[in-house]
């Protein structure tokens, strides 16, 4: 499903975030937004998600099944998000145990494929605290692709992990994401430049969103690829020209 933002303005009390702003999210491609710090990336997610509550909002978000986007939104965040007292299994099912109760047997079978899929069939029962923080962040990956919703929004979703753990885990948000609708919000153009099929930056005040950069080949990309780490460097400055 595609979905685009169109003429998009948002406001904080008197502050104004962004105005007219456009963006396009073509199905089962990821997306990446980079931009420095206050400049209103998570502002545009909760725009996307519908749960900008205190925000003045104009424009209009369209999907290309007529539908609207209020409630098909998946979110991934920084923080596992995980519940404590649930067991990995029940975490990956919470969607479901939320909506009605006790999950069926086929929504069961899917939690622990998923699981397998992440690598923790055999922690099925363990509890999050019982977790390393990228075991735990499988798990929110696993929760994620449970919920099957048509746009995954992720709110720089490895950026509390180690360097190669980080790394790892972004091979295999590749792998199990490839096909679904994507957008990641990242301070990382590393990471935005291994995951995406478009990257876009969102500068100025109010903020607007530059053409996207469309990197080639296929994802999980190698961190020492020659356009990596020529559009990397690109990134990097056009990020720091930004940075007061
Ligand atoms: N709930 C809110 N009420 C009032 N102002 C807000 C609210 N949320 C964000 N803002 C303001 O909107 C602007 C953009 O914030 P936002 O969190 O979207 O930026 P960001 O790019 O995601 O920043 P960061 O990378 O640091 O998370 C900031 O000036 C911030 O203070």
């Amino acid at each position: 499903m595609d979905i685009r933002i169109e003429q998009a303005s948002l406001r904080w009390q008197h502050h104004c975030v962004f105005s007219n702003l456009n963006l396009s999210l073509p199905a089962g491609h990821w997306t990446s937004i980079l931009g420095q710090s206050g400049v209103g990336k998570s502002s545009l997610l909760q725009l996307l998600c519908g749960i900008a509550d205190d925000a003045e909002i104009e424009g209009r978000i369209e999907c290309s099944d007529g539908r609207p986007l209020q409630g098909r939104v998946a979110w991934m965040a920084q923080q596992d998000l995980l519940l404590p007292w649930l067991s990995l299994l029940d975490n990956v099912l919470l969607g479901a145990r939320l909506r009605q109760g006790t999950p069926s047997a086929e929504q069961k079978e899917l939690g622990h494929y998923l699981l397998q899929q992440v690598g923790l069939a055999d922690r099925a029962l363990s509890l999050p605290a019982q977790l390393s923080g990228g075991q735990r962040q499988r798990v929110a990956l696993a929760r994620t692709l449970f919920q099957d919703q048509p746009l995954i929004c992720m709110d720089e979703p490895f950026s509390a992990l180690d360097a190669i753990t980080r790394l790892r885990l972004q091979d295999l948000a590749a792998k199990l994401l490839s096909g679904r609708t994507v957008l990641m919000i990242t301070h990382d153009p590393l990471e935005a430049l291994r995951l995406s099929d478009r990257i876009q930056v969102l500068r100025g005040t109010p903020a607007h969103l530059t053409d996207p950069l469309l990197p080639s080949g296929t994802v999980p990309r190698s961190v020492d690829a020659p356009e990596v780490l020529e559009y990397q460097g690109r990134l990097l400055r056009m990020l720091a020209e930004d940075t007061p």
